[in-house]
């Protein structure tokens, strides 16, 4: 007989049924959590922290932690890599993601970063989108708002850099995004998409006003859960990759444009010696220009970029730190995939 007239086994999957998850239930939640009736639960989840280039999504982690967890800089697409800030609060623990600023990729690096970003929004509890709420919403706002419209997640907007602006000029402002997400305002196609009514929240990242408010918004937006994470930890990066950020940030504070782009930084040993950490690192360029540049006359600029991240290492690290750097010229390699993947800058 042909196996496939025999009838289905009892135990054989039933394809077509399919399985009813309940409707998550906040209430339920805290009761088989142990919450007491009438007490607020535990929240705990994960954050992603969208946003374009340079709209202020590191200085924002480091504030929200209260230390240095992700490198800033004034030039555009300085983050390169994922990094989870943990932030704990009586109330919640909160993960943060910190993700690469959105923007039109112009090659494979740019292209790994862009997928990054897009990666984060559909694993998170929550996606905060930061724009620069010292100027009015623009296209490129538009963009994101659209790449975000059909997540799954919450979404939350912060307005950031409002200490740059009057608080008169403010309510203008913050009327050019309420009317981005209402889809356009008056000029708006009434077969258009439906708007939105993501939460807004004015902050400054610099300065930390707003950011209270908006990590309660935020907390209160997470499902009911225990701590992912000791309560004391900050970050969930491996040191040696925070090591190589903290160079690349000194790097990209010491030089101008020829260079900023094109470095990536390996850390290739680090040694306990006693007391004091012991780390040797290369920092990798294109062209053997940009070598020249990263040295300096008499080797002055590598002693600088070298003593400033050495000074960061040991604010982190809290300990002495001996930093020796090297500078190697890599031709192409933001081009070359395996490159990029042994640097860690992740596609997936
Ligand atoms: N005045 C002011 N400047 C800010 C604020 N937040 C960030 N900045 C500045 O804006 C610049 C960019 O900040 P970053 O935190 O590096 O921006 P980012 O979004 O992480 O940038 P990418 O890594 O390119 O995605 C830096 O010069 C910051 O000092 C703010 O609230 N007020």
């Amino acid at each position: 007989m042909d196996p496939s007239d025999q009838p289905p086994s009892a135990t054989a999957p039933q394809a077509e049924e399919g399985v009813l998850l309940p409707i998550p239930d906040p209430a339920e939640s805290a009761r088989l959590l142990g919450q007491p009736d009438g007490v607020e639960p535990f929240r705990s989840g994960f954050v992603a922290l969208i946003g374009r280039p340079n709209v202020g999504k590191s200085t924002l982690l480091n504030q929200l932690v209260g230390q240095k967890v992700a490198i800033t800089s004034p030039i555009a697409q300085t983050t390169r890599n994922r990094l989870r800030a943990i932030l704990t609060t009586p109330q919640a623990q909160l993960v943060l993601l910190d993700t690469p600023g959105i923007h039109k990729p112009h090659h494979l690096l740019g292209e790994r970063l862009v997928k990054t970003a897009r990666g984060a929004i559909g694993e998170v509890d929550v996606v905060l989108l930061l724009v620069d709420g010292s100027q009015p919403a623009g296209r490129g706002d538009g963009f994101i708002v659209e790449l975000l419209r059909h997540c799954r997640a919450p979404v939350h907007v912060a307005l950031n850099k409002h200490d740059l602006v009057s608080p008169e000029r403010r309510q203008e402002l913050a009327a050019s995004y309420r009317e981005l997400l209402a889809g356009g305002g008056q000029d708006a196609d009434p077969g258009g998409p439906p708007p939105l009514d993501w939460p807004l929240h004015p902050v400054s990242a610099l300065t930390g006003a707003g950011t209270s408010e908006l990590v309660q918004a935020l907390s209160a937006a997470l499902p009911p859960g225990p701590h992912l994470y000791p309560a004391d930890a900050v970050s969930d990066q491996p040191e040696q990759l925070l090591m190589a950020e903290l160079i690349r940030e000194q790097v990209l504070s010491h030089t101008r444009e020829e260079v900023p782009h094109s470095v990536a930084v390996s850390i290739d040993r680090v040694v306990e010696d006693g007391p004091r950490t012991a780390v040797l690192a290369t920092v990798l360029v294109e062209r053997s220009s940009q070598k020249g540049i990263l040295i300096g006359k008499g080797g002055r600029m590598l002693r600088t970029i070298g003593q400033g991240a050495r000074l960061q290492m040991e604010k982190v690290f809290a300990g002495p730190v001996y930093l020796e750097l090297f500078v190697k010229v890599v031709p192409g390699w933001r081009r070359s995939a395996a490159r990029l993947a042994e640097l860690g800058y992740r596609g997936d």
